[in-house]
């Protein structure tokens, strides 16, 4: 069946063109995201939901949301996404985060222009017939000092266009390297240095416990007297009413904002001052920038859904289309390898530890890790993927360790996977062969190497002559049919292991009666 997915925002009809043309259908429904409840309602019967900023993905949309395994947002900012929920439901949230970063810069760049020549006010006077030539009187950009907040991708292509404006630019970006700041031919500062020294301070941080209310009133009273603000990143980065009595004050000269604390902003503290120009989030609205953002959101998700390829998601690591196909066996033997000892374990898992040889370790190990925790938490959880099983298992207090190293024995790639539990350990390890498919190669220090089948029987026990012949007729008189036997031990006569693929399911009866024979130490019968 194709994948289906839902575009509730205003997206570039770009999107819906791209997701036909990769075999995946598409319903353009570009109010919806508008309407919370219409969007609950529909929202079930699609696999990916492509939206902008005006759709909110809160929990309660993810609650109806029983199919959707993607979110893409045709931008940069995924804070009207409750990632943390999408996560924990195992659905993928990507964004497009360089798409509209150009356009958006620009935005900041035209308004730095509009505060300091006051150019919508002059407009709507001039077009009011008045001609107030000496009412206005602006300021030069050129020698001035530009303090960005925040120097990601925008906070770039504002700080270098800047320049070529022959401003100074100084930066505060505590995640930016001052060898970075040296080839950008900007001075790196601490946040008070940029308060006190910038003529015009732009924000280009994401939104986060952090940046919240980084322009706080403390903060605006910091800033040179006459400086000028600009804001094209998100709302909750400036205490609006400090703001607005800094502007009465006469303090700030004047400010331009893109974004406001409450969206859509009908209603403002900041609305109708003289000194304050403002857009309505247009930062990203650019026929250019649509264009890109609809286009790569529209082939990330759908080389999600068909290829298994993730791209630009902030809660999963990156897979490429052609990475995809030779991570997928691996993903497949970890999730089986994890299923296998999560079925066998008798106590919760305290650690796991999984170690990449060879091959394997050359691979997004992160990924076949998240497969390999998705399988082990499977059989005590309904709805775990890999997506939110790293989440799950590190609020479950599981301790995960992964080690890549070259192969050490006869296979070119190996995984081992170990778990560590109140009542002991538990070790396993596979392989795939040159078919593609998944084998067992050892479990605990016996090597025994079987292929996975939906219902397998694990038996270990003490390596006695006759012993097999009495668990094959057991299973005979269960009416149990056996499918393929694999066998190993340790020593002869030490510890031995059966691994039977059966065919149906394995009775209660019929598992007691194996545990009972003579020479068991355990018994599980498993399903994959
Ligand atoms: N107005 C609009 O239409 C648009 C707004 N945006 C907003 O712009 C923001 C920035 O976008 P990008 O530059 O693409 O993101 P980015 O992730 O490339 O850059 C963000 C920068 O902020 C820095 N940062 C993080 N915490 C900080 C802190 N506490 N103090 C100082 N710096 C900090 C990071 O180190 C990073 O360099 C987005 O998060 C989004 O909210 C993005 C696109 C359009
Ligand atoms: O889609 C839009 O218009 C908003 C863009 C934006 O804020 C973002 O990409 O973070």
């Amino acid at each position: 069946m194709r994948p289906r997915v839902l575009i509730s925002d205003q997206l570039s009809a770009a999107a819906a063109q791209i997701f036909s043309m990769r075999g995946v259908d598409v319903d353009f429904q570009p109010t919806l995201g508008k309407h919370p409840e219409k969007l609950a309602a529909a929202i079930g019967g699609y696999d990916g939901l492509a939206i902008r900023s005006a759709t909110k993905v809160t929990a309660e949309i993810l609650g109806a949301a029983k199919r959707l395994k993607v979110i893409g947002r045709a931008g940069i900012g995924v804070d009207n996404v409750d990632v943390p929920a999408a996560t924990a439901r195992g659905v993928i949230v990507m964004n497009t985060p360089f798409g509209n970063s150009v356009t958006t810069a620009e935005h900041a760049i035209a308004l730095m222009f509009a505060l300091a020549r006051e150019i919508p006010a002059a407009d709507a006077s001039t077009q009011a017939g008045k001609w107030e030539k000496n009412r206005f009187m602006g300021v030069e950009i050129s020698g001035k000092t530009l303090g960005v907040i925040g120097c990601g991708n925008i906070g770039t292509n504002v700080a270098t266009r800047a320049l070529g404006l022959k401003m100074r630019v100084i930066v505060y970006d505590p995640f930016l390297s001052g060898e970075r700041a040296a080839t950008l031919g900007v001075e790196k500062v601490e946040l008070d240095e940029l308060l006190a020294r910038a003529d015009f301070v732009t924000l280009h941080t994401p939104l986060t416990a952090q940046t919240r209310n980084i322009l706080s009133r403390e903060n605006l009273a910091k800033t040179k007297k006459g400086v000028r603000v600009i804001n094209c990143a998100r709302g909750g980065l400036v205490d609006e009413e400090a703001l607005r009595k800094a502007l009465d004050d006469g303090h700030v000269a004047g400010a331009a904002l893109d974004v406001f604390a409450t969206e859509p902003a009908t209603e403002n503290p900041l609305f109708g001052r003289p000194n304050v120009v403002c857009t309505p989030h247009l930062g990203a609205s650019t026929t250019e920038a649509q264009e890109m953002v609809a286009l790569q959101v529209a082939e990330q998700m759908s080389d999600y859904l068909t290829r298994g390829a993730v791209t630009n998601a902030v809660n999963f690591p990156s897979i490429s289309a052609e990475e995809a196909p030779r991570l997928r066996p691996y993903v497949e033997l970890a999730e089986k390898l994890g299923l296998l000892v999560g079925q066998i374990a008798s106590a919760g898992v305290d650690k796991i530890s999984l170690v990449y040889e060879g091959g394997v370790a050359e691979l997004k190990t992160k990924a076949i890790t998240a497969s390999a925790l998705s399988g082990l938490l499977k059989p005590i959880l309904q709805d775990v993927n890999p997506v939110c099983a790293a989440a799950i298992a590190k609020d479950r207090g599981v301790v995960v360790e992964e080690i890549t190293r070259e192969a050490e024995g006869d296979y070119e790639s190996l995984m081992r996977l170990r778990a560590v539990t109140s009542q002991g350990e538990i070790g396993v390890a596979g392989t795939v062969f040159h078919d593609g498919k998944p084998r067992i190669v050892r479990v605990g220090d016996i090597a025994v190497e079987a292929e996975f089948t939906p219902s397998m029987i694990v038996v270990s026990n003490e390596d006695r002559p006759g012993f097999i012949g009495r668990f094959a007729g057991l299973l005979g008189d269960a009416k149990i049919n056996i499918a393929t036997f694999a066998l190993g031990r340790d020593s002869p006569g030490g510890s031995a292991m059966a691994i039977v693929a059966v065919d149906g399911d394995v009775p209660e009866e019929a598992l007691a009666a194996i545990r009972r024979l003579n020479g068991v130490k355990r018994a599980a019968a498993l399903r994959f």
